[in-house]
């Protein structure tokens, strides 16, 4: 058998194939030659570029980005592009929404383009982002603008298997990913090699430098070539030598396109606060709300339980616009979802952790809303710039407490124009949608509302206790029980970690939070169930019950968020508590095992002060905490009785306890409405007050 004959057709085909192919290979060559030509002269320089065209980038760049009609460069596009495309490196800030993402990634396709970057060549660039949402935010944006060229681009961000991006990782020209699983590639993933990297952008820089990835991104940044271009990103510029150090740029480019501008927030926003009480927040939240209900508005909170509570609780109150919700702890998928379906809604309501804050880009947002006190002012910068993008109108409205009105100086320092939303001389006018007596009704009736307020709560307090900045919050200025009705609960739960005078053990309290994570559902749940539904010293009936009652409501939770959680491949999207005051050493105890010296101390205070006489006792060896023993009763001394008798005794004895704890319940809730109406009625008589005043003749000098 001879060799298969090739047709004069198909030999034809092939040949003119071969032909077009060395014309294409000729022609870059060309243009690669002519645009390091222009670099290495500095052309761009001499004239600012105004269009994309006027840069030294190839056609297949070019025609990417004029099909997705981005012609003419943004601020810091003109800035950072031709520094960039001559392969400096570059350290730039730029305001939220200014175009920042284009000003890396057309320099990537540009240097892999002109060093004849083939798919065979291996990973070439790398950008890191702190989000999966940004990330694949990042990612359309680099498949859009190159899709003319002939290199391949991956997105590695965890939440898919593992096994198939291993297979395709070795053959990526360009990668999106967040630390956590690029490290893990680098790890186990054999085949992937980056040996040739040449360029490598921290995208939001200062976020992934400063919250938690220090160590991820060193140690990538170890493995990485050090000859390479280094560039990094953000809204709010680091200044952090050592973070940079780690980096080794070499003689980056400072740029800070709009440092020298009044404001650091985009002109066209318009910023407002509502200095307000905490315990009117969530009226006037959703009075704010139904004011504005042909509106995109994004509300933010600094944990996952406080979106989750606003979500449910204000979903039951229907205000009439769709709401949703994203934060952390949702799955990869779901919060994707919801991602895209808010970006689609022409009005809508989305509450949001911190998690939506930096860099993602969802269009046409009318309305920024704080609904409390972001931890700083970087975080304030990059919540509002979610509204106000690329020269659009926005707004944005700050809930602040007056015990932190110092975060009001702080912004003006940072050049945040910011003025009141009334008259900061007179009282606020009432709420015009208050909500209070149906978010009791609804934490009577039901119980995962209930459940979801008192962890609101908890976490709240706990978020303001953690903040670093101890002249903008103070903990022990909060109105807890108040803020605890405006919930709809009936009171507060006991909170061990709120600072008291003569707290012996304050470094043990520390360390209770210090374990925690305002984003982590799961971690605080086991110091909620402790601290606020079973309060140790309860002994009356009706707390036990309560106790019973709740633990239901938490444990049928906890399994929930146990099966969400586990799904979760890698926790850097949780957002991780930057720099609080919680030293190490205060930390220390929550995994200390104490000493035999102090467990022997707990016990002889517990059988002293509780224990009764003659009780057998263990002690838990880690904590020193002494349980009673309770011994099983035997098959002969156990006296079974009538089943039935003792079930209807059962059921009895227990009715009797509801109704007693329903008794209770709706006594507390009419003092606290009665409370209300007292409080409501002395405001509305001030406000009269002070209109009357207004109106009567001034009397004047002159
Ligand atoms: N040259 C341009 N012309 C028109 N639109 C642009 C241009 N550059 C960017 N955009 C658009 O502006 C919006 C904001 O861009 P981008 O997300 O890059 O901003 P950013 O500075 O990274 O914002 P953030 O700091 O919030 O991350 C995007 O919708 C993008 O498509």
């Amino acid at each position: 058998m001879g060799l298969p004959r090739v047709g004069p057709k198909v030999a034809n085909r092939k040949a003119h194939e071969r032909k077009s192919k060395t014309e294409r290979k000729n022609k870059d060559k060309d243009e690669i030659d002519a645009l390091e030509k222009r670099i290495s002269d500095g052309i761009q320089f001499i004239t600012p570029p105004v269009r994309f065209s006027e840069l030294a980038i190839s056609t297949k760049t070019l025609k990417g980005l004029e099909d997705a009609h981005f012609l003419e460069l943004t601020d810091i596009q003109k800035c950072a592009l031709p520094i960039a495309l001559s392969g400096l490196d570059i350290l730039g800030a730029a305001k939220t929404g200014s175009g920042k993402t284009l000003s890396f990634l057309v320099p990537i396709l540009e240097r892999l383009y002109r060093s004849k970057w083939t798919r065979f060549d291996g990973l070439g660039a790398l950008v890191l982002s702190p989000t999966r949402e940004l990330a694949l935010q990042t990612f359309e944006v680099l498949r859009n603008i190159g899709r003319n060229h002939g290199l391949s681009a991956g997105l590695v961000i965890g939440g898919k298997d593992l096994k198939s991006e291993q297979e395709a990782i070795s053959r990526m020209n360009i990668l999106v990913a967040t630390p956590g699983r690029l490290l893990q590639h680098m790890d186990q993933t054999t085949v992937f090699e980056w040996s040739q990297l040449k360029v490598l952008v921290l995208d939001e820089a200062d976020r992934i430098l400063d919250l938690g990835f220090a160590k991820t991104v060193d140690a990538i940044v170890k493995a990485l070539p050090k000859e390479r271009q280094t560039m990094l990103f953000s809204a709010t510029q680091t200044d952090s030598i050592s973070a940079l150090a780690r980096l080794s740029l070499r003689d980056p480019v400072v740029m800070s396109v709009h440092a020298q501008q009044e404001n650091a927030t985009p002109d066209q926003l318009e910023q407002t606060f509502i200095m307000c009480p905490l315990s009117e927040k969530m009226d006037r939240l959703f009075s704010f709300i139904k004011a504005h209900l042909k509106t995109k508005m994004i509300v933010f909170f600094s944990s996952c339980k406080q979106v989750r509570f606003a979500y449910e609780a204000f979903c039951r109150l229907q205000p009439g616009v769709p709401l949703m919700h994203i934060h952390g702890r949702q799955k990869q998928s779901k919060r994707m979802t919801i991602f895209y379906e808010f970006c689609r809604k022409p009005s809508a309501v989305l509450f949001a952790t911190d998690v939506a804050a930096r860099g993602l880009d969802f269009p046409a947002v009318d309305w920024v809303v704080q609904g409390d006190c972001p931890e700083d002012v970087d975080t304030y910068i990059h919540r509002v710039g979610r509204t106000a993008r690329i020269g659009k109108a926005g707004n944005a409205v700050l809930f602040i407490l007056p015990s932190e009105k110092h975060m009001l100086t702080l912004l003006r320092e940072k050049r945040v124009p910011i003025k009141a939303m009334y008259p900061e001389n007179r009282p606020l006018p009432p709420a015009k949608r208050p909500v209070r007596s149906q978010l009791e009704a609804l934490c009577s009736q039901d119980a995962e509302i209930k459940y979801l307020a008192q962890k609101a709560l908890v976490s709240y307090v706990r978020s303001i206790f953690l903040h670093s900045n101890k002249s903008v919050f103070k903990v022990e200025e909060l109105p807890i029980d108040e803020f605890a009705l405006s919930l709809g609960l009936s009171g507060a739960p006991r909170l061990r970690f709120v600072p008291r005078s003569n707290a012996k053990n304050d470094s043990r309290q520390l360390a209770d939070i210090a374990s925690d994570d305002s984003d982590s559902d799961e971690a605080s749940l086991e110091e909620t169930k402790s601290e606020t539904v079973l309060p140790k010293k309860s002994t009356s009936k009706i707390d036990k019950m309560f106790r019973r009652k709740n633990l239901d409501v938490y444990s049928e939770h906890y399994s929930k968020l146990r099966d969400q959680t586990s799904v979760q491949e890698d926790d850097f999207l949780t957002i991780k508590r930057k720099d609080h005051d919680i030293q190490a050493e205060e930390s220390a105890p929550a995994n200390v095992t104490l000493s035999r010296k102090d467990i022997l101390k707990t016990k002889k205070k517990y059988s002293i002060k509780t224990g009764p006489r003659g009780a057998h006792h263990v002690f838990d060896e880690d904590t020193g905490e002494a349980r009673r023993v309770v011994p099983f009763a035997s098959e002969s001394t156990f006296d079974h009785g009538n089943a039935t008798r003792l079930a209807e005794e059962f059921v009895a004895s227990e009715t009797t306890q509801m109704k007693a704890i329903d008794r209770d319940d709706a006594a507390r809730q009419r003092e606290a409405r009665r409370a209300l109406r007292i409080n409501r009625k002395r405001k509305e008589k001030e406000v009269k007050r002070n209109s009357h005043a207004d109106k009567a003749p001034r009397l004047s000098n002159e």
